[in-house]
């Protein structure tokens, strides 16, 4: 790794770069940062170093600071449970769990090639696939810190009730990974699962490197040791009070860009061998500074060529990773490069969140606003949520509005669509497209993003329901109100039962996107709702949204 400002690097190397437009200001922040001894002091798990507010919290959130070595146990504990497994033939992993319980081992599997199943979705058609592939060679991973989530749950009864329909005893099969104590932990132990206790003290968008992270990646035969190894290398520098601390170089970075109202951080791939980096990044970002007002809005894109890349708009700070030299309007800015193997990233990118969180003022270790979305859900799932009206139907495709923004008169969705994009503030806003779909089926949906951006001239994000809301969803409610919503919903080729409760895959689904929606409108935010009711109508959805 070197430091933020160091233009030398070996050319291929993967690296870390920001641009920020003012160095003599970033130069302060970083001293801000020195000469508090932030980065000691967080080495040190000092509760004190966001105000007394988040005093609380971070008293039992900082323990991810010691699992390079802390959590190296676990490493041959999950080899010998993956030996075991193979000796059964077992060779397919699949994990069930949402935000911090899944996008680390998404990344560090991803990054050494192995196969992973990621299941963090309600759609029935998408739990349905993962179900019913080779589940005689399937291990299934349940990973949950509160035990509570009810997508993780309901995936669990999917598979439980699969297993036993296929004659394959779960708890052979079935390994959970929880706080100790949680309703999960006492339910697997009751079941005889094999359950992973994770440390408590660590937050769930902080876990990459306890069992949340090491349980599902070394089980899928991720090299996890290596990755312990990485990041425990990087300790020093990343614990040290020093202007070359990349952490601290970042942050400096993030904060320095915020100040000057850039607000917005755009996340591109330049060619690294992380694939997913940047969607581990978004939740650590979005959930721990989008609070009270405030925060910074990750917007990750797909490559450093896309045309919003850059140059970047006054409200947007560009961050890259990976070998690739890349093009930006640094003339008034400079470049930082950080390079660093993943485990080394992942420590870092954990280091500057915190350290961000308080240049912002914020508690950057808990996650307000997202409890009001799954309470709207539970409303409506317990019938006490009014079924929504849609506004017209044109064609395929039923369109649903919340009040208030909608001209009188509107009848296609194609005048829906920009009557809304009309509302993006031309300075400050953002357009967030927020798929409730099957992403990996529907995932040429995803082309809309781009071209969005390029309509609207203002940064666009592109989220999967119901994945976002653990990510990105906390920022939409609880950051600055400048968000413009779009809601994609479609119809299921078929819907699935959870087992044992009394709502199918797709009621969750739906009510999800009801009730994210309804408190999205509640903070006076304009919400469009696309529904697609066949493969046409989501055709036509794709097509007037650009993505020709
Ligand atoms: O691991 P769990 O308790 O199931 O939580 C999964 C996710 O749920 C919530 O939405 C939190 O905002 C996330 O930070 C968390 O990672």
């Amino acid at each position: 790794m070197t430091a933020p400002g160091a233009a030398e690097h070996e050319p291929g190397t993967p690296r870390l770069s920001v641009t920020v437009p003012d160095r003599a200001a970033y130069d302060a922040v970083l001293a801000e940062l020195v000469d508090a001894q932030v980065a000691s002091a967080t080495a040190r798990q000092d509760p004190t170093l966001w105000g007394p507010e988040a005093e609380e919290e971070a008293a039992k959130r900082l323990s991810w600071v010691q699992l390079p070595s802390a959590s190296r146990p676990l490493v041959a504990e999950v080899e010998e449970l993956r030996a075991q497994l193979q000796l059964q033939g077992v060779d397919r992993v699949v994990l069930c769990g949402m935000g911090g319980s899944s996008l680390a081992p998404e990344v560090v599997c991803a990054a050494d090639g192995v196969g992973l199943v990621v299941v963090d979705s309600s759609d029935p058609d998408f739990v349905r696939d993962a179900l019913e592939q080779r589940l005689q060679h399937t291990v299934v991973v349940v990973s949950s810190k509160s035990g509570g989530t009810v997508e993780t749950d309901s995936q669990r009864r999917a598979f439980e009730k699969a297993f036993r329909d296929a004659g394959v005893d779960p708890a052979g099969r079935i390994v959970v990974v929880t706080d100790p104590g949680s309703p999960l932990d006492e339910e697997a132990t009751a079941a005889g699962y094999r359950v992973f206790r994770a440390d408590p003290d660590v937050g769930g968008r902080y876990s990459a490197l306890t069992a949340f992270g090491l349980v599902p990646s070394g089980l899928a035969g991720a090299d996890t040791g290596r990755l312990l190894d990485e990041a425990a290398a990087a300790r020093p520098l990343l614990e040290s009070d020093s202007p070359d601390n990349p952490a601290l170089g970042l942050a400096a970075a993030l904060a320095t860009a915020h100040r000057a109202g850039a607000d917005k951080l755009v996340l591109a791939d330049a060619g690294s061998p992380f694939p997913g980096l940047g969607d581990w990044v978004e939740q650590l970002v979005a959930e721990s500074t989008g609070k009270d007002g405030t925060g910074v809005l990750p917007v990750v894109v797909e490559n450093t060529q896309v045309p919003d890349f850059a140059p970047s708009r006054p409200d947007e700070v560009l961050v890259t990773w990976g070998p690739d030299e890349v093009a930006t309007d640094a003339a008034s800015g400079f470049a930082a490069h950080l390079e660093a193997p993943l485990g080394a990233q992942l420590l870092l990118w954990e280091h500057a969140t915190a350290a961000l969180g308080r240049l912002l003022g914020i508690n950057p270790f808990d996650q307000p606003d997202v409890e009001s979305a799954k309470a709207a859900a539970r409303e409506m799932l317990d019938g006490g949520g009014s079924t929504p009206t849609p506004v017209f139907v044109d064609g395929d495709v039923t369109v649903y509005a919340s009040d208030g923004w909608l001209p009188a008169g509107t009848d296609t969705a194609a005048g829906a669509v920009e009557a809304l994009l009309g509302h993006v503030d031309r300075e400050r806003g953002y357009l967030a497209v927020q798929a409730y779909l099957h992403r990996l089926r529907d995932a040429a949906l995803a082309v809309v993003r781009p071209a969005l951006a390029e309509r609207t001239g203002r940064p666009v994000t592109f989220g999967w329901g119901p994945r976002f809301l653990h990510s990105t969803g906390q920022y939409h409610k609880g950051g600055p109100a400048t968000g413009v919503f779009l809601q994609v919903t479609g119809q299921p080729v078929a819907d699935l039962a959870v087992p044992d409760r009394p709502f199918t895959f797709h009621e969750f689904l739906t009510a999800q996107a009801v009730g994210d929606g309804r408190v999205l409108a509640e903070h006076g935010r304009p919400v469009l709702r696309l529904h697609a009711e066949s493969a046409a109508g989501l055709e036509a959805v794709r097509t007037l949204l650009g993505g020709v």
